[in-house]
């Protein structure tokens, strides 16, 4: 007799949430191995599961147990290596095995989409269909059309013949022809339709970045490869090279990009080089679409695996290699559970399946830039662009001098005369307003000062409700003040704009000019945002004004100028990454311009030019920003010098909230863990609930080995979600602190 473990895929609650025994029946004895997924008898249900191991000792009568009733694909669902994965994401990430599973698994698998199938018309008796009578006419005209073609699909042959299916049938009783079922799949690209995309002989920095790659390729002992490029120095033309290596050694290919840069020209590169072997993941993919994309890839007939962060979990055979494009993006880590990083994960799974990793980006993670410190990765460069266009020139414009000269406006001189200058030369221009996160703060006007907490160097958050600062890493707060603390003036204020309002002002300037906007607004429709963007791209406006969605992949050569309206917003967010995340931005974002012919130009205005995260945009100063970040997050003991667990408790009762939020902070406390908090979340209330969170910091990795903490965490979860008032979430190593 064999026996097996499950977990349960289809209901998710707390006390499903572990592993069952079932038994074995003989029809299945050879079907039934690790990855497969099989309906099992849950009380009067039956609930789809995953067979997760077979159970050779077994201490409860056998007799308890009952069958599995059946097999749902004919194949494991899960290859060996993510079932590995599957686990150690449950560990690591503090979440149960069943939520990982059910994250790996896309949605079609899980209902059982079946498989497309298409009819086809083969004739195969000739003799016979000549001697077809004429009087027959349309059964004539059927063996015909056949006799020329041999092969039809069954709706094409219908709509040649413009006849029913009643002479198809007949031809097909009497032998004359036969009809043969064939698999499709549903694709959402013309395989044939892409232009092909031609091979580019590579720079001499490319190649120079190329033979450090191969060679890590053939190693024994591989290490990931940062491969940091300026924007626009070729890093594309360098996967597509890797991956023809990995092609030729027969082994599949995983290429990680953000959705928001998941667009039809970039897709095009990879189809455009590999044809069909090619799948092809993305959010607007219809549930069918999806499952024959994993499916291609599952049965070995797609090599390459284009999709966001959840196409880490391709079921590939054979993986030789994994490429994060832009690994530095916040869209890698997963905002539910289980709350991943893509960049963590896919480590994990090279070194299982001793692939290899490509990180690309031209503005690195400190996490990735601090590994190559670590000689954890190895550096690849181009510090070039590919083509003859150079990087733009970038000037920074202090708008508090702007405002002690009188200019009241949300636009400086110099920038209000750049627009004029390029749009009456016909170039387009891309105006960038920098709006992340919720939280608002006090700046003033005058000097550029913003309020900081004493202890933390975060920006102290504006609550309206009580009219106060406050820090949101410890418990300090102080009152509002009507007077810069710095310069003594009165124009210190809450600071925030939109994009609306800069449309506005623009048109008293430039009431000729034409613009399209695009923020949450204009694009909360399916499609608008590509449909918005081909407009700008056709030249439909001289103008593009958005916020962070505008910043990824835009290739428009004929935009010669960017200008930053402020760029301060993200940097005086309460958030450790501030200065990172906006560094980040604003180099993005200058990319934009200059990529055809002529020289870019680009306008940065800050309250606060001199701040090194802006300072370092000019020329994509990478190495000098990292610098000065890393001594601050060393100084601080910030990530990625140590590691945060963040805890986030919900409910609507804010004194239990509360007291129970400094009492879980005290039993850290007295375990000698360090403490951030507990303070109030900077969204302070979602849905009439009241949240609260704290951090807890752990020397750099690890978390994985202190079994300690995570079964503490994991209890106080399990009682305090018990007692029904406070709901807790746990994340380890946070993006999102808001
Ligand atoms: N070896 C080469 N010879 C000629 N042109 C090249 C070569 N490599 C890349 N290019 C061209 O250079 C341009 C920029 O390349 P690509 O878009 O791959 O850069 P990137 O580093 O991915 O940029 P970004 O980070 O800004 O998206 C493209 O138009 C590409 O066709
Ligand atoms: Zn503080
Ligand atoms: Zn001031």
């Amino acid at each position: 007799m064999k026996y097996c473990n499950v977990i349960i895929l289809d209901i998710v609650s707390d006390e499903l949430d572990r592993k069952f025994t079932y038994r074995v029946p003989e029809k299945y004895l050879d079907k039934i191995i690790e990855g497969v997924l099989v309906k099992v008898p849950f009380g009067k249900r039956r609930l789809l599961a995953l067979v997760v191991e077979e159970v050779i000792k077994i201490d409860f009568p056998k007799e308890k147990l009952k069958d599995i009733v059946g097999v749902v694909f004919d194949t494991p669902v899960l290859t060996n290596d993510l079932l590995k994965l599957a686990n150690w994401m449950s560990q690591y990430y503090l979440c149960s095995l069943s939520k990982v599973v059910n994250t790996m698994l896309p949605k079609g698998v899980k209902l059982g989409i079946n498989p497309a199938y298409e009819k086809y018309v083969e004739l195969t008796d000739k003799e016979m269909a000549d001697s077809i009578s004429k009087k027959a006419s349309k059964q004539k005209n059927v063996c015909e059309i056949l006799q020329e073609e041999n092969v039809l699909k069954w709706n094409e042959l219908l709509q040649k013949a413009n006849c029913t299916e009643a002479p198809v049938k007949s031809l097909q009783e009497k032998g004359v022809i036969t009809v043969n079922k064939k698999r499709v799949y549903r694709e959402p690209i013309s395989y044939d339709k892409v232009a092909h995309y031609a091979y580019k002989e590579p720079t001499h920095a490319q190649k120079t970045v190329l033979k450090l790659i191969k060679d890590q390729l053939h190693s024994r002992d591989k290490i990931p490869t940062l491969l940091f490029g300026v924007t626009g120095s070729g890093k594309t033309e360098v996967y597509l090279q890797v991956i023809e290596e990995v092609l030729k050694n027969n082994k599949d290919t995983i290429v990680l990009i953000p959705e928001i840069s998941l667009t039809p020209q970039t897709i095009a590169r990879f189809v455009g080089r590999f044809g069909d072997k090619v799948a092809v993941i993305h959010s607007r993919l219809s549930t069918g679409e999806r499952f024959d994309q994993w499916e291609k890839v599952l049965r070995g007939k797609a090599k390459i695996v284009v999709g966001p962060r959840s196409a880490i979990f391709a079921p590939c055979k054979n993986l030789g290699l994994v490429i994060i494009d832009e690994e530095h993006e916040n869209s890698y880590k997963q905002g539910e559970i289980p709350r991943y990083h893509v960049r963590s994960v896919a480590e994990k799974r090279c070194e299982m399946t001793d692939s290899s990793l490509i990180l690309g980006s031209a503005t690195p993670s400190m996490e990735s830039i601090y590994k190559v410190k670590e000689n954890k990765y190895q550096l690849a460069e181009l510090s070039k662009r590919a083509t003859d266009a150079t990087l733009p020139d970038i000037t920074l414009i202090d708008m508090k001098s702007e405002f002690q000269r009188g200019n009241k406006s949300i636009f400086s001189k110099t920038l209000l005369d750049e627009i004029k200058r390029n749009t009456d030369l016909d170039k387009q221009v891309i105006l960038f307003l920098n709006r992340r996160g919720y939280a608002s703060f006090l700046l003033c006007r005058e000097c550029g000062y913003t309020i900081t907490c004493p202890r933390c160097e975060v920006t102290l958050t504006y609550h309206k409700f009580s009219d106060r600062l406050l820090c949101h890493y410890c418990d300090y707060t102080e009152p509002v003040t009507s007077h810069c603390p710095s310069c003594k003036s009165n124009k210190i204020k809450e600071f925030g704009t939109g994009t609306q309002k800069i449309e506005l002002e623009l048109k008293k300037y430039f009431p000729y000019l034409s613009t399209i906007r695009m923020d949450v607004d204009t694009t909360s429709k399916k499609n608008s945002h590509k449909e918005l963007l081909d407009d700008f791209k056709n030249q439909k406006a001289q103008v593009l004004i958005g916020t962070q969605m505008i910043t990824k992949g835009l290739d428009i050569p004929n935009v010669s100028l960017v200008g930053v309206i402020t760029a301060d917003t993200a940097l005086n967010l309460p958030d450790f990454r501030a200065g990172e995340k906006t560094f980040q931005l604003l180099t993005q974002v200058s990319g934009r311009a200059g990529r055809g012919e002529g020289k870019g130009h680009v306008v940065i205005q800050s309250y606060n030019p001199s701040h090194y995260s802006i300072q370092a945009v000019r020329g994509e100063n990478v190495r000098k920003f990292a610098k000065e970040e890393l001594a601050m997050r060393k100084k601080l003991n910030y990530p990625p010098y140590s590691q945060l667990i963040r805890i986030v408790l919900r409910s609507s009762e804010e004194n239990a909230l509360e007291n129970y939020a400094d009492h879980l902070a005290d039993k850290l406390e007295d375990q000698e863990y360090e403490v951030l908090g507990p303070n109030p979340c900077p969204i302070l209330k979602i849905k009439d609930e009241y949240r609260w969170h704290l951090m807890v910091k752990v020397k750099k990795d690890k978390f994985i080995n202190d079994k300690k903490l995570q079964d503490f965490l994991l209890e106080e979860k399990h009682n305090i979600t018990e007692q029904g008032i406070i709901r807790i979430s746990i994340d380890v190593d946070p993006i999102n602190l808001l």
